[in-house]
């Protein structure tokens, strides 16, 4: 049996993807509405004094097509907490405006690849902390996607071994440290989770850059081989100020 890498987990991640009901947004009356929209700017309110107090993050951004309208990721310690952030959303006034339309469960996910420096736990180390806790960066866009290692016939990423794959992911870290202050990754993982293997959320400030980083990297042995994709999100950051604007019917 080939060795297993250690994975280091951090916190726990909810993408949240709603769709607006628009008709009975329009249908409301005004006072329902702004009922509403306050509503939905204490919550925001609430969550951001969470992040503040580094217990946790989220963003929110307008989803581009029509998988959605939102896409809420939520970023905190407990899965408990996850689900509280769900519930108080569809409790909330603006909750009777928003009908599910995807969710993803994961947990922010580092391995072990790279052998210990000097027999320092990598896991000890602040910067790796701040990676597996991350605030999520507020970049205009948001790319989100789930995704397997493959397990078919001559291509078994889970048979080949430890060497082997982390020599694949340090290529792959090649290309993405290309992307540097362009692209930046959240990789969660979701095995025992959710329905794929990882969530890969990726962020920029030029949508054309999740289009280069993806082309890219399915030329890398680990993606063109072993990589296998599921459904893509992209979305327009939604500023918490702007959202008055964008539901004004
Ligand atoms: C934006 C740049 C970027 C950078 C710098 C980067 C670096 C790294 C490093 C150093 C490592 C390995 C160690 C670890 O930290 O876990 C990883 C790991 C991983 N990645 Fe990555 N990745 C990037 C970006 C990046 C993208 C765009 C994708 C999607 C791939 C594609 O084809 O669509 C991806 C996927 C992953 C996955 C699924 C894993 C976990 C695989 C596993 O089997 O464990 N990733 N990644």
């Amino acid at each position: 049996m080939v060795e297993a890498v250690e994975t280091m987990d951090g916190w726990y991640s909810l993408h949240d993807l709603r769709t607006i009901d628009w008709s009975s947004w329009k249908l409301a009356s005004e006072a329902e509405r702004k009922e509403a929209i306050d509503s939905l700017d204490q919550l925001i309110a609430k969550w951001e004094t969470v992040e503040e107090a580094g217990n946790g993050s989220q963003v929110l951004h307008k989803v581009v097509g029509q998988k959605a309208d939102l896409i809420f990721m939520f970023l905190r310690p407990t899965m408990e907490e996850l689900s509280d952030m769900e519930t108080e959303l569809n409790k909330s006034k603006m909750g009777e405006f928003l009908l599910p339309a995807h969710s993803y469960v994961s947990v922010v996910e580092l391995s072990k690849y790279r052998p210990a420096k000097d027999g320092v736990d990598p896991e000890t180390l602040p910067e790796t902390q701040k990676r597996l806790k991350p605030i999520l960066p507020k970049w205009e866009h948001i790319c989100f996607y789930p995704m397997d290692r493959r397990r078919s016939g001559e291509e078994n990423w889970y048979t080949l071994e430890k060497d082997v794959r982390a020599k694949m992911l340090y290529e792959h870290s090649k290309t993405g440290r290309k992307y540097a202050g362009k692209v930046s990754q959240v990789i969660t993982g979701s095995i025992g989770l959710d329905d794929w293997e990882w969530g890969v959320t990726l962020f920029a400030h030029e949508p054309l850059q999740f289009k280069k980083i993806v082309y890219e990297m399915r030329f890398d042995e680990v993606s063109s081989r072993y990589g296998e994709f599921g459904e893509f999100f992209v979305g327009n950051l939604l500023p918490r100020e702007d959202i008055p604007k964008y539901l004004e019917v």
